[in-house]
């Protein structure tokens, strides 16, 4: 997919306020700023990195200086600060020196590697002298990467926990990529972060209701279908035939949809009621003699006890088998999906209280919505992106910041590579690391993409190698 030179927007606006006052801040003579980003930490002890790709091919990417655009920043920003603060003389160099293309290099660890914290995850540099001022320009845009990282971050972790469950109380791990279903679109803060978020669940997973997920990877990540779904109900579909129309309802589903998977949402009204006498008698025939799959959906009380009391109950309606770990299961034709306050935090109350109860983790799917999507800020593994080195007067210089008043914000020093020690990943500062053994690759050059990941490559890397991760 070719994506347009620059588009329309403006990239010369894509940054916060005071950074176009910078040009004027630097010591005299600096030719060369150098910057890295990282996660400090947070949340998860790694983070999986994803999503430079998309900021690279949806904005960075070709001649996207242009006359107009300079003469657009120009009138904005002279309104914005009421003075003439914009370096006017620069992006006029870079336009005619450079054609439009930003004179940048751009080094990152593979898209969809796992890398613990404190751990450089790119660098940024100026490939022109006189374009100083212009690393840190894009600091704004590149340090969104913090979101789908992080989304995919914690996507992952669950999927770590569901991996563990299944482990211990299934058969296989088969199902494991469509345990945890992406319902989180509406709930996101704009249909781009939809798309961008979404496709970062699908780094880790395969189902999904996010549409924009699905389409962020086919046109920035070149996968044709990353993700798929079901037929399923929502409560207006069921509940417009009525308070005394669920039966209607429910037959209606299965009429229309006679195989394979379709999903419906049981709480309307009462799901004991819903799974003991609609689920389990009325309709047992018609569940029993289908070529398909039937998914309850509970979608309200408390999650660990509604999931255990439905499985309860379609057990006893629908008989059970203990399978190879020992554990309950449904006939292959009824399954539950629980979509209503899943979260990192609770997948584990939910998934033990099953276990406890005898019930294998194979019986039951996940939709995680906001807490997926939306519940997750920069802080979450504290992103930052910091000047390390910098080259003044043709002296190189190790820049560096050291609070006083927070040692956890200490930056490194110098020109950083990335490297594997004994199969753990190790950050060389000041220069130090082995140019051959550097685990950063250049993506970005001269407005050029150098590195274009498949998103079949992005998953091998973020696979959970089980062998390795079998949890004891
Ligand atoms: O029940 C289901 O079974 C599996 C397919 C998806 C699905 C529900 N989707 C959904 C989307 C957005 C908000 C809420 C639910």
């Amino acid at each position: 997919m070719a994506f347009p030179a620059g588009g329309s927007d403006n990239i010369l606006l894509i940054t916060d306020s005071y950074k176009v006052t910078h040009h004027f801040q630097y010591p005299e003579n600096t030719t060369v700023v150098y910057s890295y980003f990282e996660s400090r930490g947070g949340k998860f002890p790694s983070t999986v990195f994803f999503g430079l790709q998309y900021i690279l091919k949806r904005w960075l990417i070709g001649p996207v200086v242009t006359k107009e655009k300079i003469q657009e920043a120009k009138e904005l920003y002279s309104l914005h600060f009421g003075n003439d603060y914009f370096n006017e003389e620069g992006w006029n160099y870079i336009l005619e020196h450079h054609k439009g293309y930003l004179p940048l290099r751009i080094k990152s660890v593979a898209e969809g590697s796992l890398v613990p914290f404190k751990n450089v995850l790119f660098t940024v540099e100026n490939t022109d002298p006189k374009c100083f001022w212009l690393t840190n320009y894009f600091e704004t845009l590149l340090v969104q990467v913090w979101y789908p990282m992080t989304v995919a971050t914690n996507s992952r972790y669950q999927k770590e926990i569901i991996a563990k469950y299944l482990d211990e109380t299934a058969d296989n791990m088969d199902g494991l990529p469509f345990k945890l279903h992406d319902f989180g679109f509406r709930g996101s803060s704009s249909v781009e972060s939809a798309g961008i978020g979404g496709c970062a669940h699908l780094v880790n997973f395969m189902g999904t209701d996010t549409i924009a997920g699905i389409s962020t990877a086919r046109r920035y990540y070149g996968c044709q279908m990353a993700g798929f779904s079901i037929p399923a109900a929502e409560h207006s579909t069921i509940t417009t035939w009525g308070k005394d129309g669920e039966y209607e309802a429910f037959k209606n589903m299965l009429t229309k949809f006679p195989k394979g998977l379709v999903a419906c949402v049981s709480d309307s009204y009462n799901i004991w009621n819903a799974c003991e006498k609609v689920w389990g008698e009325q309709l047992k025939d018609i569940i029993e003699a289908r070529d398909g799959t039937l998914v309850v959906r509970p979608d309200s009380g408390d999650p660990p006890e509604v999931v255990v009391k439905v499985l309860d109950i379609l057990g006893k309606k629908f008989g059970t088998k203990i399978n190879s770990k020992g554990f309950k299961m449904l006939p292959p034709f009824l399954r539950i999906i629980q979509g209503d306050g899943i979260s990192y935090e609770t997948l584990d109350t939910i998934l033990t209280n099953m276990k406890k109860n005898g019930w294998s983790a194979d019986n039951v799917a996940f939709g995680s919505g906001g807490a997926l999507l939306q519940r997750l800020d920069r802080d979450t593994q504290k992103c930052a992106f910091k000047c390390s080195y910098a080259l003044i007067n043709g002296k190189e210089v190790n820049v560096f910041k050291q609070p006083i008043t927070d040692p956890g914000k200490k930056s490194k020093k110098g020109r950083l590579n990335l490297e594997l020690q004994d199969g753990e990943y190790v950050t060389m500062t000041e220069g130090t690391g082995d140019p051959k053994k550097d685990l950063l690759i250049t993506v970005f050059e001269n407005g050029k993409l150098l590195r274009d990941y498949t998103f079949d490559e992005v998953r091998s890397n973020a696979e959970i190698d089980l062998v390795k991760n079998r949890i004891k």
